[in-house]
């Protein structure tokens, strides 16, 4: 169908004017950032593209709920408890005036409003029809789309819902993007007091005492925003080791960070039962009342529950399209994103690991793609970053140390520490570091890890060196900017040749440098 065809009375988010309009090359079902990416990759190739979602606003967990709140709030937890600056100027800068939880979440607002703000106008500026409300499968092609005038809206929504009709749309591609939500664990009463990753951002104070049960990715980055906060936090969980996918050693100085910001672990606990005995802002703090099955009970003001995700298929209807769905939810795909049914697509969240925002946009930009006859790489790229913004944040890329041991590829390893960097002396981070590991004897970087201040960012190199099989010697013969973090690579890269000239192994001949411009 030609996009010019709808006319000039109006594109984007002016829905009444597209009633009409029923089909569409591409209909996206889910508008978190795998849908986004997809719908303007369409409009890119030409297409029409119609996006449906059941909020208004835009941006999915990535924007409102997940990536961007979970990592405000923790840039707003560290400027308010003076963290940044504890060591920089030998003052204590910390919790100076007890932060309010309207303090804590005014930043986390603007951030979304700017980004929901954002992802409306690049719709509307790429001309994709968006259309709120649930949508479900009638069949293969056919979308039904139950808009919020169907009964549900409340009176906030009045004006917005009366645009908002029940309506079906037809696409002659579908593309599933309808992400994952917080599992909800039968124990819990969820209301206040007891959260989810998705309901936090409702708290009506900043607790004392916290207990967040899931010591994975979202429960210890929560765990370090509160603690920063001043917040006595326990972190709970069935396993015994801290998120297991780190390098062990990375994951050895996280602990004794976290510790050190006065979080207490209990591992190997499993939550029996949880009794609100107050809820929190009627009269007084909360008391929620956590046991386990060792036995033991514990008291905290606040609950938040960090158990896992499970993805959004249960309402889709799926079979009507005939649609296979695997464990829990998720939708099962091939290399280039297709589901069972080869005009239907399924990218990000739903379709599980690594379930990451960046990876969900860059799925769905492959997805669309080969909808439309373009050839991109089939797949996600093998060598994906991963950044975790507890306090102090990781980022690693490439194999661990445990997984070069276990599979018998000789290696060392080479670190540079914060300390010893003259840019982690003005961050005032000093236990920070930088892990690489290089194969043996080829000294070729297998694996970065780095923890401290900007490790997201600085992990980056690393990614690039591994994409570009550089060696030890390559990093040692360069010249990096002083004072930057990107200096730590020369100087762990420097002890990694050091480590293999013991053991015998000769640095490599030189590579011949590139020509300067
Ligand atoms: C607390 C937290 C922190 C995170 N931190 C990071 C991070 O630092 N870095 C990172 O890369 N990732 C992070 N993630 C993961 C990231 O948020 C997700 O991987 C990403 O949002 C997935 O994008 P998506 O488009 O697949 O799904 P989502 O963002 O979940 O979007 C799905 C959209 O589909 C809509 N929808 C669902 N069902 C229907 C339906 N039936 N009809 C209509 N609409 C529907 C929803 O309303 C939603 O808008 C975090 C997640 C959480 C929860
Ligand atoms: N920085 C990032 O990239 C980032 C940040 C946050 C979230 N995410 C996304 O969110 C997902 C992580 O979500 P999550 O942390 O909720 O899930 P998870 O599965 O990673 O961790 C859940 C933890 O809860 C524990 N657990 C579950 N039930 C329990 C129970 N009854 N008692 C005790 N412990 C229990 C599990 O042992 C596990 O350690 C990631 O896969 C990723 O997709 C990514």
């Amino acid at each position: 169908m030609d996009v010019d065809g709808r006319g000039s009375a109006g594109v984007g988010l002016r829905k009444g004017a597209y009633l009409a309009m029923e089909s569409y090359d591409l209909v996206v079902i889910g508008g978190g950032p795998a849908g986004i990416q997809g719908a303007t990759t369409a409009r890119i190739l030409g297409k029409t593209v119609a996006l449906v979602d059941r909020h208004h606003e835009l941006g999915g967990a990535g924007a409102n709920t997940g990536t961007v709140p979970s990592k405000t709030l923790r840039e707003t937890a560290v400027v308010l408890s003076g963290l940044r600056s504890r060591d920089l100027y030998g003052v204590d800068l910390s919790l100076r005036r007890k932060a309010t939880v309207a303090d804590f979440l005014r930043h986390e607002q603007h951030v979304k409003q700017g980004l929901n703000a954002r992802f409306n106008q690049q719709l509307e500026a790429c001309s994709t029809c968006v259309f709120f409300g649930e949508a479900t499968f009638l069949g293969p092609h056919t979308i039904h789309v139950r808009g919020r005038s169907s009964g549900e809206a409340s009176d906030a929504h009045k004006e917005q819902a009366a645009l908002d009709e029940d309506r079906i749309i037809r696409g002659e591609k579908i593309l599933i993007a309808t992400g994952s939500s917080p599992s909800r664990p039968g124990i819990f009463p969820f209301g206040p007091g007891v959260f989810d990753s998705d309901t936090l951002l409702n708290l009506c104070n900043l607790p004392e005492t916290m207990a967040v049960l899931g010591a994975g990715t979202i429960g210890c980055e929560y765990a370090c925003t509160f603690a920063a906060l001043g917040t006595k936090v326990h972190l709970i969980d069935g396993r015994d080791a801290l998120l297991p996918f780190l390098d062990r050693e990375i994951a050895a100085a996280l602990v004794a960070e976290m510790e050190r910001a006065g979080i207490v672990f209990r591992w190997k606990e499993r939550a029996t039962s949880c009794v609100v005995e107050q809820a929190p802002c009627q009269g007084g703090p909360g008391r929620v009342r956590l046991g386990f099955d060792s036995g033991e009970s514990l008291v905290v003001e606040e609950v938040l529950v960090a158990a896992g995700r499970v993805s959004n298929t249960a309402t889709l209807k799926l079979e009507a399209a005939g649609v296979k769905v695997g464990e829990k939810g998720l939708i099962p795909v091939d290399p280039s994103f297709r589901t069972n049914v080869p005009h239907i697509y399924a990218a990000g969240d739903v379709i599980g690991f690594p379930a990451l925002a960046s990876t969900s946009i860059e799925q769905a930009q492959r997805a669309v793609q080969h909808a439309f006859g373009r050839s991109p790489a089939p797949g996600t790229p093998e060598l994906l970053p991963h950044g975790i913004w507890t306090i102090p944040e990781i980022g690693y890329v490439g194999a661990t140390e445990e997984e070069l041991v276990k599979k018998g590829i000789p290696h060392v390893v080479g670190r540079a520490s914060y300390a010893d960097n003259p840019r982690g002396r003005i961050l005032g981070d000093l236990a920070g570091f930088l892990k690489l590991l290089f194969r043996l004897p080829d000294l070729e970087l297998l694996g970065a890890h780095m923890i401290g201040e900007q490790a997201t960012d600085a992990i980056h190199i690393g990614m690039m060196a591994m994409f570009a099989q550089v060696r030890a010697d390559q990093f040692d013969d360069m010249c990096f900017n002083l004072p930057t973090l990107g200096e730590l690579y020369k100087y762990a890269a420097f002890e990694a040749i050091l480590a293999a000239e013991k053991i015998g192994v000769d640095r490599p001949l030189p590579v011949a440098a590139p020509e300067a411009l």
